[in-house]
Formats: C-alpha cells, sequence, structure tokens
C-alpha cells in the first residue's frame, strides 16, 4: 500500500519571490542557509541498523542496544502499527499544511516555542526551509488533525516497547524503569509535525546539494520516534564526519535515544533538495515528568566509570535547553 503516490505537486507555502529574497538577494532577512554537496556517503544508507520487532526478544534488544552505542540511531520495522494510521495522518498533515498561512497560524498561535511555525526554529535565531506544528501532547485536543490522538497512543505504546528492550538489554532489573518515565501521564511529550515545501529555486548548478530545511542539530528529549513520507532529505552524520542520507521508508520508524555517553544522540539534519515534491515528517520527542532527578543510573555504568553529568531534574534541563540553538550540546551546563 502506498499512501498517496500522486501527491508530487507541490504545496507552496513561500512565494518564489519571497524564496529569491530570502536565499539569493537579502542575506540579513532570515536567510536560510545553502548546504554545500555531500562529499560522500550521500547515497548508502546501508549503514543505517535496523531493528526487527518480529524477531524474538533477546535479538532484538541485542540489536537495538548496538545500535544505541553505535551511532545512536536505528531504524525500526514490523512495529505492529497499521500503514493505514501512518497514511490517514500524513494526509491530514499535507491537507493542513495547504491551508492559507493565516488559517495554519489560528489553529495552535505563533511558534513560540509550541504552536505554527515557518522558517524560524526555536527562539534563537534559527531559519530553516520549513513550516511546523509543534505541541506538548497533553494539549492536543486543540490540534485539528483527527487521527492524531490515535497515532500518540499507538507510538507511545511503540516508544515504551523500545525502552523495554533497552531495559533488558542492559540487564536492568526493573524492566519498565525507562520506560515508566515516558509512558506515565505526566511525562512530558512533545510532537512535531514538519512540512518542508519543494524549493522551485533550486534548479541547476547545485549538484546535490540544496537549502537547510532543519539544520544540523541532536534531538532535545531523552527518545525520538520519527516517521516521514517517501520523499528524502534527512541526513545523519556518519562517523567519519561525512552525511548519510536517510533513505525514506514510509512504513518505518526512526528511533533516536540517550544516556551518559553510552548511547549516542546523532546529529541529523534535513536538506530540501526537490524543485517539485514537498516532505513531510512527524516526531514524537519523549521525555520524562518535569520533577524527574536525572542521574545515570548504576546498571548502565561499567565498573570505575565517572557520572558525566551532575544530577539535574527534568525541568532544570529543558529551561537551559530552551536557551539553547540548534547546533548547541545541551547537557554541557551540567557536565561535572
Ligand atoms: O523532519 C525530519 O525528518 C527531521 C526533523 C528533526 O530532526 C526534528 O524535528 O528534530
Ligand atoms: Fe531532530
Amino acid at each position: 500500500m502506498e499512501c498517496n503516490p500522486q501527491r508530487r505537486h507541490a504545496i507552496l507555502c513561500f512565494s518564489p519571490q519571497t524564496a529569491a529574497m530570502v536565499v539569493l538577494s537579502n542575506p540579513t532577512l532570515h536567510q536560510i542557509p545553502l548546504v554545500k554537496p555531500p562529499k560522500l556517503a550521500a547515497s548508502s544508507g546501508g549503514s543505517i541498523s535496523v531493528v526487527d520487532l518480529s524477531k524474538p526478544r533477546a535479538a532484538a534488544s541485542a540489536a537495538i542496544i548496538e545500535a544505541c552505542e553505535d551511532s545512536g540511531f536505528f531504524k525500526v520495522v514490523n512495529h505492529g502499527i497499521p500503514l493505514e494510521l501512518l497514511c490517514r495522518l500524513e494526509a491530514e498533515a499535507a491537507a493542513f499544511f495547504a491551508r492559507p498561512p493565516a488559517d495554519k497560524e489560528s489553529a495552535l498561535g505563533p511558534a513560540d516555542p509550541f504552536g505554527y511555525g515557518h522558517q524560524t526554529i526555536g527562539r534563537n535565531g534559527d531559519v530553516g526551509w520549513v513550516e511546523y506544528l509543534l505541541f506538548a501532547v497533553s494539549s492536543t485536543t486543540t490540534v485539528p488533525i483527527s487521527s492524531l490522538g490515535e497515532y500518540l497512543v499507538a507510538v507511545k505504546r511503540l516508544a515504551g516497547e523500545i525502552l523495554e528492550l533497552v531495559a533488558e538489554g542492559l540487564r536492568m532489573k526493573q524492566r519498565d524503569r525507562l520506560s515508566k518515565m515516558v509512558t506515565e501521564e505526566e511525562s512530558d511529550g512533545i510532537f512535531r509535525l514538519n512540512h518542508y515545501p519543494p524549493c522551485p529555486l533550486l534548479l541547476e548548478g547545485f549538484d546535490g546539494g540544496g537549502l537547510t530545511g532543519f539544520g544540523e542539530h541532536t534531538d532535545p528529549q531523552i527518545m525520538s520516534v520519527l516517521r516521514s513520507d517517501g520523499a528524502a532529505g534527512l541526513q545523519v552524520a556518519g562517523k567519519d564526519g561525512s552525511w548519510v542520507a536517510v533513505p525514506p521508508d514510509r512504513r518505518a520508524f526512526f528511533v533516536n535515544v540517550l544516556t551518559n555517553g553510552r548511547f549516542k544522540s546523532i546529529k541529523h539534519r534535513v536538506v530540501v533538495t526537490d524543485t517539485e515534491r514537498s516532505r513531510l515528517s512527524m516526531i514524537y520527542f519523549f521525555g520524562p515528568a518535569e520533577e524527574t532527578r536525572i542521574t545515570a543510573m548504576a546498571e548502565v555504568m561499567v565498573d570505575g566509570e565517572e557520572r558525566r553529568y551532575n544530577e539535574f531534574t527534568w525541568r532544570e534541563y529543558k529551561k537551559a535547553a530552551y536557551k539553547t540553538r540548534l547546533g548547541d550540546d545541551r547537557l554541557r551546563r551540567f557536565e561535572k
């Protein structure tokens, strides 16, 4: 089943004239950085770990731990969430972004940081060729996308399952110790729907380069579960510093988890290279309740290992994180 193989037409949200001004001739006004063509590795995607949840638990758990320690990024297949639901949400999101700008903004208000935003990402000067809806999951009743509730329940369940497998792989005594943090009622779930319009300006001469859709960063929460439509654009940093294009797979989820430095938090970005086709992605960022005290658990540390970070509450971390820019290391402030 394909969600909507015909949806190749441009859903233009920014006029070509604006784009010309912004990108080419007005360097001071919201200038969106161009991205050079990647030096290598841009095609493969072969290095991206795949976790098959239909495999026996021990195998799935080992594959998750290995991926978390190696790159911090993996693709999940056979997760049990019906493609029909994913496609329904995708179609609704596409219809939302096709609405007039004033309508979109009035749905949730201008992003600060939650709401409808375009081109500006966060409060600290980051820009990209993207429009988005960002909101706390606890407030979804106001979001005008009816399949969202069902999607959020399904992805939260999946996140819980993945974190139980992590706990098993780390030989933690309490299997739900991690999953509970992100599934309990007061947990800090944040959801982002990103829409990258095509960029008609990218005609000739870019040779595989493009326009920054979402600048280089690591994700801000404990774990992110991303799904996108069939359009390319997501890239992750490889070990040698080159960028690896992640081949789109609308049936799969892409996951990123973090710990005391034992699990990596992968650097990634989105590059817009298409002149005709838009790209849609949806990311559920999981975090614990505000009062949760964060410190590396004894179980994840090897003998004699020191804690790299001072203990902090999730609230303290979030307060500091909101002051950072996309590419900043948000944990630096808590380093010992
Ligand atoms: O749109 C994407 O595929 C990724 C965007 C992203 O990395 C983010 O929203 O944190
Ligand atoms: Fe991200």
